[in-house]
């Protein structure tokens, strides 16, 4: 096989462009490759180099930046596979950002060739890398030529996912398993939403038999009509078919007095709100805790919103119930975040395991006798769930688990220890779902 031989870029050649308030040239390919870099460099979360787009930039843009990186996040090991036999050496951080850009749009988000290999060529120029013009336009032009073919005898699966995960998610729900897992991760997610009580579902969603609304993946949820009805409030929110799944199983009562610990951006504080309980929503995060005021203001939802480390606040009486929704790895969402394969690692379990038990044991301290506790994470892993049963028993909480009937419309969920685990390898008819973790305790 011929491979493309590359030149030295000039000096100066691997700076980015500064930084200014202007509309990018090319808005979409320009943000991408500001996001791989700082995910992929940094481990920064893709949502915050978005926020920090210019104004001016388009939501059309924004979202289709949006689109392509998370493309690239999400394929990033069969990418590189595909372009290594096309290259005499590693090119230049830069330009194999570059061309990991222009492949994931020849290959899996269906571009014409012309405009994938020539907006590449545009973009490696415009990060002052012109001498490797040539070898983007070479490479690219084959990758295009190969078309399909370039991933056969490829095992995506295996080369899309960080071999730590794969080691732990083959452990603990077995090789098929994870390869299913796998494959629901490489797929974009649909937009899900919760329905507030008894409002009608937006036309064309479909809903899935937890009740979650299922819209295809790409709908603008603020193009919906409910999304900011003045009259009544919004209709629905945004949230994962999974994420949906904890409030739904701590089984809030009207007049109850519950505790959201961990509460932005406010799903399930709009859940638990819903449903007539007293909420009281707890973020040590301010602007993270404005943002559950902004989603409860549009949705016309009343809670008592405190800015406050859940370690060391105490409720003014004791609770029915509290919701501890922890901060977590979040592997469970990689499918939506696909920066969390590049931006996680085992060595960090420990202390997100530590900083959940710690939690649980705050938690305990500000339930009534009786009360509840619903313990749940967006994550995967087995350190930051079955293992922090132990951490609750300690703390003189007892497991209550769930019944079969309790997760009828989803028994593949149910654990043999009664807690609730769901993957992205999950009802792959329907579209799939988030990985998540939650299990229910009293205080005794
Ligand atoms: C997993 S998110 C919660 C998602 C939220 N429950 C929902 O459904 O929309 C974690 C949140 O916990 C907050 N948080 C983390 N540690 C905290 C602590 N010790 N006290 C209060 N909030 C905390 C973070 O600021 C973050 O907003």
């Amino acid at each position: 096989m011929n491979k493309t031989s590359m030149r030295s870029p000039e000096p100066g050649g691997r700076q980015s462009p500064p930084q200014t308030d202007q509309a990018p040239a090319d808005p979409t390919r320009d943000i991408a490759y500001d996001i791989l870099v700082s995910v992929l460099e940094r481990r920064r979360s893709l949502d915050a180099v978005l926020d920090r787009a210019p104004a001016t930039v388009p939501a059309r843009d924004r979202a289709a930046a949006h689109r392509l990186a998370a493309m690239v996040l999400r394929r990033l090991g069969t990418l590189d596979a595909v372009l290594r036999p096309l290259l005499a050496r590693p090119p230049p951080p830069p330009v194999r950002l570059v061309l990991l850009l222009g492949a994931a749009q020849l290959l899996f988000l269906q571009t014409p060739a012309h405009a994938a290999v020539g907006t590449s060529v545009e973009l490696v120029r415009r990060r002052r890398l012109a001498p490797f013009a040539g070898l983007v336009n070479a490479v690219l032009r084959r990758v295009a030529a190969q078309g399909e073919a370039s991933l056969a005898g490829l095992d995506q699966a295996l080369l899309d996912m960080p071999g730590w995960l794969w080691s732990s998610l083959s452990t603990v729900f077995g090789e098929d398993a994870a390869r299913r897992i796998a494959d629901g991760i490489r797929q974009e997610a649909p937009l899900d939403l919760t329905l507030r009580r008894a409002a009608a579902a937006p036309e064309g969603a479909v809903r899935l038999p937890t009740g979650t609304m299922r819209l295809p993946a790409g709908t603008r949820v603020a193009d919906l009509a409910g999304y900011a009805r003045v009259d009544t409030g919004g209709t629905f929110w945004v949230q994962d078919v999974a994420a949906a799944l904890p409030v739904m199983l701590l089984d809030p009562q009207p007049g109850e007095r519950i505790a959201d610990l961990c509460a932005a951006p406010g799903g399930k504080t709009a859940q638990l709100v819903d449903a007539g309980a007293e909420v009281i929503a707890l973020d040590r995060d301010r602007s993270r805790l404005q943002r559950v005021r902004e989603n409860l203001d549009r949705l016309a939802m009343q809670a008592d919103l405190v800015e406050a480390d859940a370690l060391s606040w105490r409720p003014p009486a004791l609770l029915d119930a509290v919701l501890l929704d922890a901060p977590c790895s979040a592997t469970g969402t990689a499918r939506r975040h696909p920066e969390v394969l590049h931006t996680r690692a085992s060595a960090d379990l420990p202390a997100f395991a530590q900083g959940q038990a710690r939690l649980i044991e705050a938690a305990s301290t500000m339930l009534r006798p009786g009360g509840r506790l619903l313990y749940a994470v967006c994550s995967m892993q087995p350190e930051e769930a079955e293992a922090q049963l132990a951490v609750a028993h300690r703390a003189g909480l007892r497991h209550v688990p769930f019944e079969a009937a309790e997760l009828a419309m989803l028994p593949e969920a149910l654990t043999a220890e009664g807690c609730l685990r769901t993957h992205p390898g999950l009802w792959p008819e329907h579209g799939g779902m988030d990985g998540f973790f939650a299990a229910r305790f009293v205080r005794t």
